[in-house]
């Protein structure tokens, strides 16, 4: 299924419930900008390489537009817009004041140096700086990108428009960047994770936990559940699924991370090795997390999912039709909207303090991040239990409602 289709499909489950009319939810729907744009960078080696970059505006009801910025090859105009509306529906349950973009480029970032991927970036924001700005659409980190790309997003942006550090966020932390935005999506999902399970009656001794992908996101969510007592029992990137009965040791995994090349966890010898897709599926897990691409849990293998619980640190992870299926099966699903909010989150902290030339400590960002993610997680959890909705649905209602409400007052 494609990925607006699945979004669509989420967000009509929602409209439902509130009664919205067509004409209102097509409106909704509907992106209010897409821009697609000719990448081409010279190679090291003197050659012409062509790729295409893509933004998507959403919706601005809410505020400026705010979403990452995806490196992958199979970045493309349908994904774009689905990631663009998760956003939108993402800063409103979590009651930030933004609306929602996404954007990015079709190219596998392994395949360039550290040089051609920093020509790459200059040359994206040379083709999209004029709608970008602090008050209109503010990029971040999503797969494939990082503080530095951040910092040439930012430094080329500059040379059209001058100083202003708040116009990306996700930046390294001596260059304006907030302190915690880089584990910031990880605690976050870790922290939800918590949560979900307290509510569930699980002890986090005897709550085995996989995860699939051990990037930014999957790795300070295993580091954060790990410090929290929940055995991490497999871990996957795409070398492989890293498996162990016992728990594995997810400091040592971590170091593996760091110190290997493109920080895969190819050669981690200290577990069992199985193929990259049995993670999903393991017979012994409580609590999956899928922490990587989209659209990875569909209709075949959601019968063979053995968990109690799922929490979406990837976007889009599950699509429509198996999330009837694990629905039905009585399995837990914390929806991506909630469970990866923690990015967007302190990306509004680092976006407050650029704007206010001040910087708050490491505590403070926690703390705030925790207060932000628990009063969103009550309002779901209160909202599914009191209607007898899934959690998804009940994110996706009070996103809606929010978005609905500001264009209301706005006069549309
Ligand atoms: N970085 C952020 O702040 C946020 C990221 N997300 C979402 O979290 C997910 C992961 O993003 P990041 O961790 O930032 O990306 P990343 O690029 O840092 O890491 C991606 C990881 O997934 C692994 N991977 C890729 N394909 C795989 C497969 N088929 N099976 C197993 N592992 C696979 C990669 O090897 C890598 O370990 C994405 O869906 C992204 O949209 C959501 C909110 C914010
Ligand atoms: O930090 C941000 O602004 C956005 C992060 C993002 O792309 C996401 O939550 O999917």
């Amino acid at each position: 299924m494609k990925a607006f289709d699945a979004t669509r499909r989420f967000f009509h489950r929602a409209a439902d419930h509130l009664d919205l009319d067509m004409g209102v939810r097509e409106s909704m729907l509907m992106p209010q900008r897409e821009v697609q744009v000719q990448v081409t960078i010279e190679r090291d080696d003197g050659s012409l390489a062509n790729f295409v970059g893509f933004r998507v505006q959403h919706d601005k009801s809410r505020g400026p537009m705010k979403g990452g910025l995806r490196y992958h090859h199979e970045v493309d105009l349908d994904e774009t817009r689905s990631l663009a509306s998760l956003m939108t529906w993402k800063t409103a349950v979590v009651n930030l004041p933004y609306g929602g973009a996404k954007g990015g480029i079709g190219v596998d970032p392994r395949s360039l140096s550290l040089r051609e991927k920093e020509r790459l970036t200059r040359t994206f924001v040379d083709q999209i700086h004029d709608i970008i700005g602090p008050d209109t659409d503010i990029p971040a980190p999503d797969m494939g990108t990082d503080f530095r790309v951040m910092a040439w997003f930012r430094n080329q942006w500059e040379k059209y428009h001058g100083f202003n550090p708040a116009v990306i966020t996700g930046k390294p932390v001596e260059e304006y960047g907030a302190k915690g935005r880089e584990e910031a999506t990880g605690r976050g999902v870790g922290s939800l994770t918590v949560k979900t399970a307290k509510r569930l009656g699980m002890k986090p001794e005897q709550s085995r936990v996989a995860i699939q992908g051990f990037g930014n996101v999957g790795s300070h969510a295993a580091k954060f559940l790990a410090e929290s007592q929940f055995p991490i029992v497999a871990v996957s990137d795409i070398s492989g699924t890293y498996y162990c009965e016992k728990g594995l040791d997810i400091g040592s995994v971590f170091h593996h991370k760091l110190e290997h090349p493109q920080g895969l966890l190819e050669g981690y010898d200290r577990c069992d090795v199985l193929p990259i897709n049995a993670l999903l599926t393991l017979k012994d897990v409580d609590i999956l997390i899928p922490a990587a691409l989209g659209g990875v849990i569909t209709e075949e293998n959601a019968h063979q999912i053995s968990a109690k619980a799922i929490i979406e640190a990837a976007n889009g992870p599950i699509d429509p039709d198996a999330d009837v299926i694990l629905n039905d099966r009585g399995i837990t699903i914390l929806p991506d909207i909630l469970a990866n909010a923690g990015g967007v989150t302190v990306s509004y902290f680092e976006w407050v303090q650029n704007r206010q030339h001040y910087r708050w400590s490491l505590d403070r960002v926690r703390q705030e991040l925790d207060r932000t993610l628990s009063d969103a997680f009550e309002n779901v959890w209160q909202t599914a239990h009191e209607r007898e909705i899934s959690l998804r649905d009940a994110a996706f209602m009070i996103g809606i409602s929010r978005v609905r409400r500001a264009s209301e007052l706005a006069g549309r």
